[in-house]
C-alpha cells in the first residue's frame, strides 16, 4: 500500500490550522489548505502564529489548477458545509480519501452524497482546547481523531488515513463503532456548548460548578435516550468517560460554545 504524499485542509480555523501544522512538517509543499479566490490571497500572505511560534501555509485553489491530494481533511463550521461542496468536487477524485472533523452526526453522509467517487471516512475529533484568536492559534492539549470507515471495516483507506496521521504524529484511534463514537462526541457537545454559549462559562466552570455539571449531565442524558432511540448503544458511563477527558483541558478562558 502506498503512502500519502500530499495532503490537503478545507478551513484554516482552530482545527484546521492544528491539524495543518503536523501535516505540513510532514509533506512541506504538498501540504495546503484548499480555497476559492476569495480566500486564497490572504491565507498565503497570513503570518500565523501558532502557540507563539510564526508560521506560513501554502494555500491552493481546486478550481483553477487540478490537485487530486489523496487526502483532504474537512474543518470547516456545519454552517459553512454546503458552500464549500463545489470546492471540493473540484479536489477530490476516485483516490482521495475525505476525513471530516465537523461535530455532529451528518457531515459524512453529506460529503458521500456530494462526492460519490471519493472515499469519505467517519472522524470525530475529540479532546482538544484549540482556540483561534486573529491569525492566533493558542492550546494546551492537542486531542485525537477518532476515525473508522461506514461499515466499521478495517478497509484499505482506513488504513493508508491512519498510517498517514499516525506519520504526521497526529494523536488517532480506530473505533470498533465510530458511529457510535459519533454519538458520544455529539451528547459531549449538546451538553457542553449550548450551556457554554448561554452561560458564557469555559471549561474551568464545568471542571468545578456543581450546578452547571447537573445542568450539563441533564442535556447528555437527554441525549443518550434521543441516541438510544436511533439503535445507538450510549449509556450513563459515557457521560463518566466525559467527565475524566473534561478534567484534562486547559480550563483558562476557554469557550467552547461556538463549535457545533
Ligand atoms: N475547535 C475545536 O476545538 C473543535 C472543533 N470541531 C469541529 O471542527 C470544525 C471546525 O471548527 P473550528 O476550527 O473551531 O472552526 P473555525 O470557525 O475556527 O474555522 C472554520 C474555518 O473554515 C473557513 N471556511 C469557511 N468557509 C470556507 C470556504 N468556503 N472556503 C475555505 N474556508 C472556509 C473559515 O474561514 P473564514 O474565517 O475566512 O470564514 C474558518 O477559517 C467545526 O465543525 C467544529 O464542530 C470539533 C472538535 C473540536
Ligand atoms: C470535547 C470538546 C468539547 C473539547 O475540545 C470538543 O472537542 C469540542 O469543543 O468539540
Amino acid at each position: 500500500m502506498n503512502t500519502i504524499q500530499s495532503a490537503a485542509v478545507l478551513g484554516a480555523g482552530a482545527l484546521g490550522l492544528l491539524y495543518m501544522q503536523s501535516i505540513q512538517n510532514k509533506l512541506g509543499e504538498s501540504a495546503y489548505f484548499l480555497a476559492g479566490s476569495e480566500r486564497l490571497e490572504s491565507l498565503i500572505k497570513t503570518e500565523y502564529k501558532i502557540n507563539s511560534q510564526s508560521i506560513r501555509f501554502h494555500a491552493r485553489n481546486p478550481l483553477q489548477e487540478d490537485l487530486n491530494p489523496e487526502l483532504i481533511l474537512v474543518a470547516v463550521k456545519n454552517h459553512h458545509l454546503e458552500s464549500i461542496l463545489p470546492l471540493l468536487k473540484a479536489a477530490s477524485g476516485p483516490s482521495t480519501i475525505i476525513i471530516s472533523v465537523l461535530n455532529g452526526i451528518s457531515s459524512e453522509r453529506i460529503l458521500e452524497e456530494a462526492l460519490p467517487a471519493s472515499t469519505v471516512l467517519y472522524a470525530a475529533a475529540l479532546g482538544m482546547d484549540a482556540v483561534k484568536t486573529g491569525p492566533d492559534l493558542t492550546f494546551s492539549v492537542k486531542g485525537k481523531v477518532l476515525l473508522g470507515s461506514r461499515s466499521n471495516n478495517k478497509t484499505e483507506e482506513l488504513t493508508k488515513a491512519k498510517e498517514f496521521l499516525d506519520s504526521c504524529g497526529i494523536m488517532n484511534e480506530t473505533p470498533q463503532d465510530i458511529h457510535r463514537e459519533l454519538w458520544y462526541k455529539w451528547m459531549i457537545n449538546i451538553g457542553v456548548n449550548q450551556l457554554s454559549a448561554v452561560t458564557g462559562a469555559g471549561y474551568g466552570l464545568f471542571q468545578k460548578d456543581p450546578f452547571l455539571r447537573k445542568m450539563m449531565d441533564e442535556a447528555m442524558t437527554e441525549t443518550i435516550e434521543v441516541a438510544k432511540a436511533e439503535g445507538v448503544d450510549l449509556t450513563e458511563a459515557d457521560i463518566k468517560r466525559w467527565h475524566s477527558l473534561l478534567a484534562t483541558l486547559g480550563g483558562k478562558g476557554k469557550r467552547p460554545c461556538s463549535r457545533i
